[in-house]
Formats: structure tokens, C-alpha cells, sequence
């Protein structure tokens, strides 16, 4: 199964990225937190690995069951961005506190620096400190150490002769088990016993899995002794020139799978399973057809203990993967490699097969008999030549025809469609809010709030603004626009009061949605060939403009779009809403109503004399960062991100070019958790679940190889807040088009005289990924 994991790439050297680089320090290689560096990965990595997800701010990552690596692995290739601030941008009286103070730009990741030598230094010593010539743990006989089975990540087995105590032949007794060393400064050994340990407590005895006899420490080891077993399969294909009969494998698989579904029954998932880490029982013992699953290391439990319920898709990155340009590579070949493809010399079973295995959901209970049937038809009848004897799943000479009619009977797997081969796609997502209670309609004026902003007066509706608004759009697109057509749409769209609400490149042409309903009352835009040109973003700042969107395009270049609302008159948007009235100067009106979107709030201010009665509307944006930070990376910056939401900072905006990310994070962006998934496919499963809890999609952005979603909850309750996706492989022009309808039913609004619209749509983020096309529409 793939392992999809948080792959990141590191095929180019940083020093061709724009901006220029910053001068940095040296670089540095950290040490992974000594959770991460244990084999301790309790929970999380499982399944069909179908995410990686960044979890909440605050909380240490889970670590996770995939990936586990060797010496190398403990060097972390993420080092910490150079953060350089620049001076504080002059703040006029008059302004928000709006104060940008830096500028993220990664560096060279070059492994050098003391770290790696000190790391290399515990490692040797684990592995080079010799095993003890003679074992004695527990009550067990004494044993002599002799040759070396093999050597895995964390341990080391030996044979272990027995030389005294004990008179069986077999079991406990054996004359010969199998030793696994594990040196006590070895990293799994942090907390003390290898956590494999705590799982043979669980599943000693297990079908498919060696008797582990005795356990305890000798001297600087963690000593295991467990039943002797034979090769692996690995060494099997090997020795069998690289190849293996249809039936033959089809053997190992029904009996591999019985194994799984027995260590599955007891609450637990493998994590590594690998034809390295199933052996057949000792060559010339009645066990030697027997085959064995090895390796509990990464085991980890299914289902919640206290509960009993499947764990939560929660995966956590996996600290050792970050930089490991392998598993990312390795991953991204098993993803782009269709079961067609994969199988296209195989019989037909084995395509079935992996087709049904990675469509499985992260929760969803494998059907084994299922799966096993696949093979029988590919086992040939004459058993006694069977290369794996077959306890598990069936008998010797057990009849097999319940399973094949079973998979005649039973639906075939629901084909779902694997995008193996890139393909321009378009992700987009749509809010919508309902019902429409008046609060809500509040939320949906959003065009002519922007223009009432003029709080010190009550006469906004006399001041000929509403007028005008009423002749325009609401909410405008714009998509495959050329470089040079870009400015004429803004021009246009600002000379009707929109403003850019969120831009997408795909083939190096842009799109862009002009909204009436953004909060902003400035707003500035640079195209330029250098992704994220620093330079220009930092002289923006200064003039208190924030990024409000980002989007790069495939040959390098990016749109950046920052803006300012100059009426933002208090902190985080937490208005004390009874004294709100007053704080406008709007002395004799009440604050009657009020409603929060994702970006925005608004108040509906009613005054309480009886002349006049119209109703008066507030919004403000709801992002008056006090602070921004970017950052532009060549594999999607985890580690980043994670350091700034300690630092109060969420991601606000987001995009790619080529295989570039670049991420915005800002302080006071109204959000109070934000996740990440970053996936292979749609992660559309972490995506509902994460929904359920209240959090919703406020940035995403993807390379031809990973998608990744930030999903937010906002620190102030939100009003039926809906969301929704779909896909299309062309800009969702239609579906825009429905909002705009929408929006143009209300464009009139005479005070005193509210009608209020049947449904709002406001696009939110757009962007265009191989991956698929999701886009949110509106209720109508
Ligand atoms: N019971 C056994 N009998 C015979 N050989 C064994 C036995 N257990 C392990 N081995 C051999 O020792 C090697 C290392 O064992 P194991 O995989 O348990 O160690 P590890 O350090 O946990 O490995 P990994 O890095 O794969 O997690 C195995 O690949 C296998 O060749």
C-alpha cells in the first residue's frame, strides 16, 4: 500500500530561488525531537496513508508509523528558516496598527555543522558495541551467541545457541531462538524497552507472529528471545533469480493477508509490511512453509482503547520524513503508477486486488475473504507442493468454492477513478451562507459595506454611494487571462468598486474573482517573474498593506495582491457589540443584529429615535493582521509553519509555482486552530472530518505532485456557515456564474426597504491542481 506521507522534495538547490537569498547562517542540521526519533509511533500513519496533516498549533506532533529510517533519518533537512526583520515600518498616526516586520526567505540546506557528527557518534556506538557473547534473561536458559541472522534499523539478531537450562526441543526450550539485541542508547531505546516490546505483550501468540519466549536488558542491550524462523521473502525472490510463479505468490498473499486480518482482530495495524519482514519458519522444520510476520516496531493500534472506536484520521507529520527526498520519491512513484499499470503482466486478480486495497477509506473494515478470493483462482490445486502452507485463511484441501461464489455474488469494488497522470485541474472553494435569517443577509451585503464605512456619519445613504452601487456587479471572474490583460480587468473591476478577493494561475495564465463584498478600501497588485518578489511586498508593507492573495505560476512569475481597509477601528474584530453603537459616534443607535463570516463581520446598527429608521450597516474585515510573515520553499515548509503557530501566526494565503510553495502567515488573522492536510490526492476524507469539528477551507494550493488545505476555525463563531466542493477540469466558470446571478438579485437596497436574496455565494480561494477540480457552489 502507499505510504503517502508529507513528501518533500529537495531536487533543486535553493540558491536559484527568487528572492534572491538572504544572508544566512551557516547551515544547520536539528535533531528531530526525541519523540520523533523513537520507534514509539503510537497511533497515526496508518491506513492507506491517505494524509499527512500538520497538526493544531500548540500541540506536538503525533509521530507517525511510516517512514522509519536509519542513522541519516535523525538529521532533520528542514532547518529552520531565515527569518530577516527588517526595521519597523513608520506607523501614521492615523493608521491601523498594522505592522509587518518580516520577510521569510529559505535557505541553502546544505548538512554540515557539528549536529550530524554527534548523531553519527551515539549511532556508531550502538552498533558497534559488541552483542554479548552469552544471554541470560529472565528465567530463560543461557544461551551462546552465535551467528548473525541480520540487522534491521534499531536491532540486531543473532542465533542464540542454548547451553544451559531448559530441556524441550522446541518453544521456550529451543535449542536454538533467535536473539534481537537492541543497544540501550540505540533510538529506540529513549524511554527505555523497545516499544515492540509493549506490543508482544499484546500479540505474543498471535497467528502468523513468532513466540517471543523471554525478554529483559543484559548489560547495555535489550534482549528478545523469540522463535528461530528462516528467510524472508525478500531472500526468497532472491534466491529464486527475481521472479515467482503466480501461484506461488498468490500463496504468500492469502496467507499474508490472514495474518493481517488475525493481528488486525487484536486492535492493531503493522506499518511496515514488507517482504523483508516476513519470514518462513526454519529451513527443514516442520515449519518451514509456515510464514511469519516480524517487525512490531511501528505497530500500532487501530482502534481507541477506552472506546473501542476507530482512531480519528489525525495524522500527524512524520518529523523523520520532512526532508527525506526518498520517501517522498518513493511515494510519489507508487501514486503515479496506476493498478493497470502496475499489474499489466500479472494475471487479472492481482490488478483486482490492488484496486480494491487502495480505494479502501481510512476507516473502512477490509473485507479479507474478499480479498483473499482474488488469489484462490491463481492456487493451484496439487497441495503438496504448495510453496506456503495455508493455515490461516483456508485449510489444506478446504474447498474454496463459498469464496468464489462470494466474489461472484458480492458487488465488484466501486471503481473509483485513480488519477495517475497529471492533468491541469481547478480547486475551488465556494462558501455559502444560510439560512438567510436577517444576520445572515447582513453577512451577504458585503458590496455595500464596503462602501459605508464612513462611520462618523449617518448620512451614507444619502451620500449618493448606494446609487451607485446599485448599477454594479457584485462579484466579477476573470480566467486565462494573458500577463497583459491583467490590468485592464482590475482597472475595470476597481473602477466598479471590486476589489480582488482571490487570484489562480494554471498554464501561466491568471484568474481572478473582483469582489464588492472584501472589506477592503485600498488595494495594490505586482506581477512580477520573481516569485513573491520580496522587494516590492516589504515596500508595501511599509505603507500598511497586507497580502490578502498569492498565486504563481507555472514558469515562475507571481501575482501578489495586498490590501488595506483603513477603516478597521478595533482589535480582532471582538466588539463588545452592546457598546459598539457608541463606538461609531452613533450615539442613538443600537447595535440590533450581527454576523460573522470567515473573513468578515458585520453589525447592523438600527437607531433607537424614532427619525430616522434606517437601518445602517458595518462591516469590517475581519483580518487586521497585526503582523505578516512569508515564506517560499521548496517542499512545503512544515516545520515553518508549525513555529509560527506557536508564535500566534496561521496561514492566511497560499500558492505554488512549479514545485515551489509559497506561504503567507499572518498574527490576528481571526482563526483559532489551523490544520494542515497535504496529500497525494483530494484529502477529502481529513477534509469532512476536520469539517465536523468546525474548521473550513481557507487556503489551498497544490504542485503537480501534492495538494495542500489549510482548514481554520474561526475564533468568532460563524452564522450556518456551508461549504462545499467539486471538480472540474476547466475553470468553473458556470458555477461562478450562479453566484453571480445570485449576488445580482440584491444589488438594490433602499433603506427601510430590505428584500432579502434567496441564497449567497462568495468564492473564496481558487486554485488548479492535476489532482482534481473541487469547487463550492451556492444553494439556491
Ligand atoms: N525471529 C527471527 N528469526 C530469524 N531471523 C530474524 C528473526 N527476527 C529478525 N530476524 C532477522 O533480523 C533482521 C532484523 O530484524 P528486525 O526487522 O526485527 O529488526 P529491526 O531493527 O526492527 O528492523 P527494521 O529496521 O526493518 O525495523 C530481519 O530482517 C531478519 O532478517
Amino acid at each position: 500500500m502507499p505510504e503517502l506521507r508529507s513528501g518533500a522534495r529537495r531536487s533543486k538547490r535553493l540558491d536559484d530561488l527568487q528572492p534572491p537569498p538572504q544572508p544566512v547562517d551557516q547551515g544547520e542540521n536539528w535533531l528531530l525531537p526525541a519523540q520523533n526519533r523513537t520507534r514509539r509511533r503510537v497511533g497515526g500513519g496508518r491506513g492507506r496513508g491517505n494524509a499527512a496533516a500538520v497538526g493544531k498549533p500548540g500541540i506536538p506532533a503525533r509521530p507517525t508509523a511510516a517512514g522509519r529510517g536509519r542513522g541519516i533519518r535523525l538529521i532533520d533537512l528542514d532547518p529552520e528558516p531565515c527569518e530577516v526583520l527588517p526595521e519597523a515600518a513608520p506607523l501614521g498616526a492615523a493608521e491601523p496598527a498594522y505592522n509587518p516586520l518580516e520577510v521569510v526567505a529559505d535557505k541553502d540546506i546544505a548538512m554540515e555543522g557539528g549536529s550530524a557528527e554527534k548523531l553519527m557518534g551515539v549511532e556508531e556506538e550502538s552498533s558497534t558495541t559488541p552483542v554479548p557473547e552469552r544471554v541470560q534473561v529472565g528465567n530463560s536458559p543461557v544461551y551462546k551467541t552465535e551467528r548473525k541472522l541480520g540487522k534491521g534499523g534499531f536491532g540486531q539478531v543473532y542465533v542464540g545457541r542454548r547451553v544451559h537450562g531448559g530441556s524441550d526441543r522446541t518453544g521456550p526450550d529451543a535449542i536454538e531462538v533467535a536473539l534481537k539485541f537492541e543497544h540501550r542508547n540505540s533510538k529506540g531505546c529513549n524511554y527505555g524497552p523497545p516499544y515492540e516490546w509493549q506490543v508482544y505483550n499484546t500479540l505474543n501468540g498471535c497467528y502468523g507472529i513468532p513466540w517471543v519466549h523471554y525478554k529483559g536488558r543484559q548489560g547495555d542491550f535489550y534482549i528478545l528471545v523469540m522463535d528461530m524462523l528462516g528467510p524472508s521473502l525478500w531472500d526468497v525472490w532472491n534466491s529464486y533469480g527475481q521472479s515467482m510463479s503466480p501461484n506461488m505468490v498468490a500463496c504468500i498473499a492469502v496467507e499474508a493477508i490472514s495474518i493481517l486480518e488475525k493481528l488486525h482482530l487484536k486492535g492493531f495495524v503493522h506499518g511496515d509490511v514488507k517482504p523483508e519482514n516476513f519470514l518462513l519458519g526454519q529451513p527443514g522444520s516442520p515449519d518451514e512453509k509456515k510464514l511469519y510476520l516480524i517487525d512490531l516496531g511501528l505497530a500500532s493500534r487501530w482502534k481507541d482503547a477506552s472506546s473501542g472506536l476507530h482512531v480519528e484520521y489525525d495524522q500527524k507529520p512524520d518529523g523523520n520524513n520532512k526532508g527525506d527526498n526518498k520517501s517522498f520519491l518513493v511515494c510519489k512513484k507508487k501514486m503515479a503508477t496506476s493498478p493497470e499499470l502496475m499489474c499489466c503482466f500479472c494475471p487479472a486478480p492481482f490488478k483486482q486486488f490492488l484496486e480494491a486495497v487502495t480505494n479502501m477509506k481510512f476507516d473502512e473494515e477490509p473485507n479479507y475473504a474478499k480479498l483473499i478470493s482474488f488469489f484462490e483462482s491463481l492456487i493451484e490445486p496439487c497441495t503438496s507442493l504448495r510453496p506456503i502452507r495455508i493455515d490461516g485463511a483456508l485449510k489444506v484441501g478446504q474447498k474454496r468454492g463459498r469464496l468464489l461464489i462470494n466474489l461472484e455474488d458480492d458487488e465488484q469494488p466501486k471503481k473509483k477513478i485513480r488519477l495517475g497522470s497529471p492533468a491541469t485541474q481547478w480547486i475551488s472553494v465556494y462558501n455559502a451562507r444560510r439560512p438567510m435569517k436577517q444576520s445572515d443577509f447582513l453577512s451577504s451585503v458585503e458590496a455595500l459595506l464596503s462602501f459605508t464605512m464612513d462611520v462618523s456619519s449617518s448620512s451614507c445613504f444619502e451620500n449618493g454611494l448606494v446609487p451607485r452601487l446599485r448599477q454594479n456587479w457584485i462579484n466579477k471572474y476573470h480566467y486565462n487571462v494573458a500577463d497583459t490583460r491583467l490590468r485592464q480587468h482590475v482597472d475595470k473591476g476597481n473602477e466598479d468598486g471590486l476589489y480582488i478577493s482571490c487570484v489562480a494561475s494554471a498554464a501561466n495564465l491568471w484568474a481572478l474573482i473582483m469582489d464588492a463584498g472584501t472589506g477592503f478600501t485600498h488595494q495594490v497588485y505586482e506581477l512580477s517573474a520573481i516569485f513573491l518578489h520580496k522587494d516590492w511586498i516589504m515596500e508595501q508593507w511599509e505603507k500598511n498593506y497586507y497580502i490578502s492573495s498569492i498565486a504563481g505560476s507555472t514558469n515562475g512569475s507571481s501575482l501578489v495582491v495586498m490590501s488595506k481597509d483603513i477603516n478597521i477601528s478595533y482589535e480582532n474584530c471582538n466588539w463588545p457589540e452592546e457598546s459598539a453603537a457608541k463606538s461609531f459616534g452613533l450615539l442613538d443607535w443600537a447595535v440590533t443584529c450581527s454576523s460573522v463570516s470567515i473573513n468578515q463581520a458585520y453589525l447592523l446598527l438600527q437607531t433607537t429615535s424614532s427619525l430616522p429608521t434606517y437601518p445602517y450597516y458595518y462591516c469590517q474585515n475581519r483580518t487586521p493582521y497585526t503582523q505578516q510573515s512569508y515564506k517560499v520553499s521548496e517542499s512545503f515548509p512544515f516545520k515553518w509553519i508549525n513555529k509560527k503557530w506557536k508564535e500566534g501566526f496561521h496561514v492566511t494565503s497560499m500558492t505554488t509555482a512549479g514545485n515551489r510553495w509559497g506561504v503567507v502567515m499572518s498574527r490576528n488573522s481571526g482563526y483559532s486552530e489551523q490544520v494542515v492536510e497535504l496529500d497525494f490526492l483530494y484529502p477529502s476524507e481529513g477534509i469532512h472530518r476536520r469539517w465536523e469539528s468546525g474548521y473550513r477551507i481557507t487556503s489551498m494550493a497544490a504542485t503537480a505532485d501534492q495538494a495542500a488545505f489549510i482548514l481554520s476555525v474561526p475564533r468568532r463563531k460563524m452564522v450556518d456557515e456551508t461549504q462545499e466542493t467539486l471538480r472540474t477540469s476547466a475553470f468553473p466558470s458556470t458555477h461562478v456564474k450562479v453566484g453571480i446571478r445570485t449576488f445580482s438579485t440584491f444589488y438594490f437596497l433602499a433603506p427601510g426597504n430590505i428584500t432579502i436574496p434567496s441564497a449567497v455565494t462568495a468564492v473564496t480561494s481558487l486554485t488548479v491542481s492535476w489532482l482534481g477540480c473541487f469547487f463550492l457552489y451556492s444553494p439556491s
